[in-house]
């Protein structure tokens, strides 16, 4: 059987990673999401192994040493790490995954899976993301006034992604990523 497709959607923080994977899943019943762990405290509403899998520090460097991570970052004063073995069964399985990760995290995937297809969603602009992140009402201005500074960050190491999809349009946005996801499946060589 041959293997899924390893997806990995990565932008800065607010611009609509999870709110354009949400849809996505939607539409592609068949599209496996990855739940990530991470030692941030859930937001209201988040439920452990649905959003994140909510670790202490302990635990997640527990994971870590013990190797389950496929990739893992510290981020704004947490840690993020991608589940290893969910992911290569999935793939393994014939099913494709979709990461919704941040960039250092990503150019790790990229060491392990060149093959992956990274994608990275721009917002329209960097007014804009702060808009975003600010509306969302689940960060206080200084972790903003962070998130916005690794934004411009991240949005530099833009090029060592495949695709680049601006998210202006929630629906807009989810239809470029389809139809990226459609051509790698008709690619002949990879
Ligand atoms: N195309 C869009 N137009 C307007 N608002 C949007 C759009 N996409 C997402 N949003 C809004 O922006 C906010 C941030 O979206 P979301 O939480 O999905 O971002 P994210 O990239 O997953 O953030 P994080 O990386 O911090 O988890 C949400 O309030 C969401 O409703
Ligand atoms: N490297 C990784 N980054 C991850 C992972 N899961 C989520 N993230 C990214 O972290 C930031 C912050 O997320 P938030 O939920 O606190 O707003 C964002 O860019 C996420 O995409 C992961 O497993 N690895």
């Amino acid at each position: 059987m041959a293997k899924g497709l390893l997806f990995i959607l990565s932008g800065p923080s607010g611009v609509g990673k999870g709110t354009v994977c949400t849809a996505l899943r939607g539409k592609l019943s068949e599209l496996v999401y990855s739940v990530s762990a991470t030692t941030r405290l859930p937001r209201l509403g988040e439920e452990d192994g649905v959003n994140y899998f909510f670790k202490t520090r302990e635990q997640f460097l527990d994971m870590m040493q013990n190797d389950q991570l496929l990739e893992h970052a510290e981020y704004v004063g947490n840690y993020y790490g991608t589940p290893r073995d969910f992911v290569e069964r999935t793939l393994e399985s014939g099913n494709d995954i979709i990461l919704e990760i941040e960039v250092q995290g990503a150019l790790q995937v990229k060491e392990k899976f060149p093959e992956g297809v990274f994608i990275f969603l721009l917002p329209p602009s960097l007014d804009e993301l702060k808009d975003r992140i600010r509306g969302r009402g689940t960060e206080n201005q200084a972790t903003i006034d962070h998130r916005m500074s690794v934004a411009v960050d991240e949005i530099n190491l833009m090029e060592h992604y495949d695709y680049a999809v601006v998210n202006d349009e929630i629906d807009s946005a989810c239809k470029r990523i389809e139809s990226i996801i459609v051509a790698e499946h008709c690619k002949v060589k990879r």
